[in-house]
């Protein structure tokens, strides 16, 4: 791959604030093209990385290289050619969403001839063409998140930073605004970096994710290579409820409990589950659902973490 494929490429990038290290020698190189997931919990150092990426933020020691260039020093020439939504994006609350959108498409560029056109089609995908004439005060935390999430793209850039983009989206937006992510990458080239707590946004999104912890990556890779990985051994069945003991006694050579009045878990990977059901049907149990408890990144950053708690935090 040539280094141009590479949007996105951070060296020993380290942020402190004082004497806290927010970001930690972080090694990040993200290609053209690519949905790359930022996972971690809270204070993990996702948002200082786009900061710093972004160039708002110079970096205390390392580097960092967007389109090849040092967003620092070029940095209105890398921001021209990325989007930002920010945790908490500052819009013109006093104005319409046509007027913010006219007003960002002004300040980044958009040219004249092309305003309304873009103006238009964003209103129409984030599903506000309705309120485009509507004080953006008057809006829920979701029409304005879908405003924010125009605004960041109305300029068509090449790299657009996500930072949570479906957090406080109810589902339907939440799921436009994921379908939206897929077209941008997939049909329209662009490249996405998706910081994230929800980690099945990141399974189904992301083509790659690094998972900060304390400002340092402690995995990285395909999802689907570290579900792999992270494998757990467990299958949920279903059965008819006075079959639960018989089916409890029949599968005593494995780790088995109940979990439910019709429910048991067993303690047995993908591959097992014909001999688990063989066994069953020759105990006569009823058996309604078979489910191996497919991994998920959720399963690999607990496994990683080690507690629950370290991602609700
Ligand atoms: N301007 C700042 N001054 C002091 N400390 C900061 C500043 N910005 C971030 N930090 C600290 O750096 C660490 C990383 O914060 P950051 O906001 O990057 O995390 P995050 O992963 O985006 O978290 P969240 O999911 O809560 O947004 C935190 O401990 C935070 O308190």
């Amino acid at each position: 791959m040539s280094s141009s494929e590479f949007v996105i490429k951070t060296r020993a990038l380290t942020r402190q604030f004082g004497g806290k290290v927010a970001v930690d020698h972080l090694d990040l190189t993200v290609k053209r093209g690519e949905v790359f997931g930022l996972l971690g919990h809270n204070g993990a150092g996702k948002t200082t990385t786009v900061r710093l990426l972004n160039g708002v933020l110079a970096a205390s020691s390392g580097s960092v290289r967007v389109f090849g260039l040092d967003p620092v020093e070029r940095g209105d020439v890398v921001r021209r050619r990325t989007g930002v939504l920010t945790e908490t994006p500052a819009l013109e609350e006093r104005l319409t969403p046509r007027e913010n959108l006219g007003i960002f498409a002004d300040l980044y560029g958009v040219p004249i001839g092309e305003v309304k056109r873009r103006v238009d089609a964003a209103l129409r995908t984030f599903d506000l063409a309705e309120v485009a004439a509507s004080r953006v005060s008057t809006f829920s935390k979701g029409m304005k998140q879908r405003l924010a999430i125009a605004r960041a793209t109305l300029h068509a850039p090449e790299v657009l930073y996500l930072d949570e983009p479906t957090s406080g989206l109810d589902p339907v937006s939440a799921k436009s605004v994921n379908d939206a992510i897929v077209r941008w990458s997939r049909d329209e080239g662009r490249t996405v970096l998706l910081c994230t707590h929800d980690l099945r946004d990141a399974e189904r999104l992301c083509d790659r994710v690094a998972v900060l912890s304390r400002g340092k990556v402690v995995l990285s890779g395909v999802p689907a290579e570290l579900s792999a990985r992270y494998e757990t051994r467990r299958v949920e069945i279903t059965v008819h409820p006075e079959d639960v003991q018989g089916a409890l006694r029949a599968l005593a050579r494995w780790n088995v409990e109940a979990t439910g009045a019709a429910n048991l878990a067993v303690e047995a990977g993908r591959v097992e589950v014909p001999a688990v059901l063989s066994v069953l049907l020759g105990a006569s149990v009823r058996v309604y659902e078979v489910h191996p408890h497919a991994p998920t990144l959720e399963d690999v950053y607990f496994a990683v973490h080690g507690v629950r708690e370290a991602v609700v935090a």
